[in-house]
């Protein structure tokens, strides 16, 4: 387990089979369904009728700028915010190490703890804790911990314990500034992407759409996915079956997400300005892809505006906030939905999540897959 029992106090909701972990980190409350395709026009179909060429990253430059057809070459070049605008209480007065791009300087998603020129208002050991108590029981009242969006696609609000989440960012940290580390992904005729991103496990090259051992542009490897991380993963799942065993009307009719081993993580970091175009996940091998083997997917920092939906449309897309600690879920007749981020909310980090970890102002997303 990573970090420590940060997250504990949350009440036991289900039965004795519920994986130990899980016990500690859901908070009371019933557990519910949540159709957001109910709640929103647009096709249930969860087998996707049209498909991209494109990849995600082009499709972001696709939505930085709409206007721009999409193989023309302006279209890539888009600027990189290397300076965020201060948060509400750490005003970074240099941009440090921010920006890179193919292979040059490291990024750091974290505010240097040292940074002199940083001006904190420093806040206590009980004042954060109360937050984080706030946080648990605000979350008790208002959600429901595992949500079901559709068939195969589950989400589990807040699954990451508070000390999970400060253990990821500085594990991400510290990989992100080493060799196969963060990099805005750019495109041979040097337009770049207003995203930071790393690849654990293997490399996924934006340019190619595939997979390798090493990095294109610098010849890197990607770091190894840490342990505690892959647990996180298979906890998930475990989870979110027990939920669907749960919600199964009739009983015998249980939908079951197959179980990962993952190989891949990809890591992407927003700014403020950070923005992902809607795509599908499809450069994993025939077996992963036809076995529906989920794409596990965990939010750290700024909260998201997530979209998803059967066809690559914007409008016809349902929409979720993904918030920091929330764990999301899709595989089996949701493993080729088209997704997407359409904008960061700034300033919705958890306050003490921005105290402990100084994440800079943005959003970490890790997705899992299995090759
Ligand atoms: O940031 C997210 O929530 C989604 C990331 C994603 O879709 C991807 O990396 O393929
Ligand atoms: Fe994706």
């Amino acid at each position: 387990m990573v970090g420590g029992g940060g997250g504990g106090g949350h009440g036991v909701r289900t039965p004795a089979n519920f994986p130990p972990r899980q016990k500690a980190r859901l908070p009371r409350g019933p557990v519910h369904e949540k159709s957001l395709e109910q709640q929103k026009k647009g096709p249930s179909s969860s087998s996707p009728s049209v498909s991209s060429n494109k990849s995600p990253l082009q499709l972001a430059a696709a939505i930085v700028q709409p206007q721009k057809p999409l193989e023309s070459p302006q279209h890539m070049v888009t600027p990189v915010r290397l300076q965020e605008s201060p948060g509400p209480r750490t005003i970074p007065c240099s941009s440090g190490s921010v920006g890179s791009g193919s292979g040059a300087a490291p990024f750091d998603i974290c505010i240097k703890r040292d940074d002199k020129c940083s001006i904190k208002l420093s806040r206590s050991l009980l004042e954060i804790n109360r937050e984080k108590r706030r946080e648990r029981e605000q979350l008790s009242k208002e959600a429901a911990p595992l949500q079901y969006l559709r068939p195969g696609m589950v989400l589990l609000k807040k699954f990451l314990k508070h000390d999970d989440q400060v253990d990821i960012i500085r594990r991400c940290q510290k990989l992100g500034i080493g060799s196969g580390g963060f990099y805005t992904p750019g495109y041979r005729d040097g337009g770049k992407l207003s995203l930071q991103m790393m690849c654990l496990g293997k490399n996924w090259d934006p340019n190619s759409r595939s997979y390798g051992d090493t990095r294109p542009f610098d010849g890197a490897q990607p770091p190894s996915i840490p342990e505690v991380f892959s647990k996180i993963v298979k906890d998930a799942i475990q989870a979110s079956n027990e939920f669907l065993r749960q919600k199964a009307r009739p009983a015998n009719d249980v939908e079951e997400l197959p179980p990962l081993s993952p190989d891949i993580c990809l890591v992407n970091f927003y700014t403020s300005s950070g923005k992902l175009g809607l795509h599908q996940d499809k450069d994993e091998t025939k077996p992963s892809l036809h076995k529906g083997l989920p794409v596990v997917s965990f939010s750290l920092g700024d909260t998201a505006e997530f979209l998803y939906g059967d066809v690559n449309d914007v409008d016809k897309a349902s929409k979720v906030d993904l918030e920091s600690g929330d764990v999301l879920i899709f595989g089996g007749k949701s493993r080729l939905i088209f997704h997407g981020v359409s904008r960061i909310k700034p300033k919705t980090a958890p306050n003490w999540l921005t105290d402990e970890a100084k994440l800079r102002p943005g959003r970490l997303n890790l997705t899992f897959r299995q090759h």
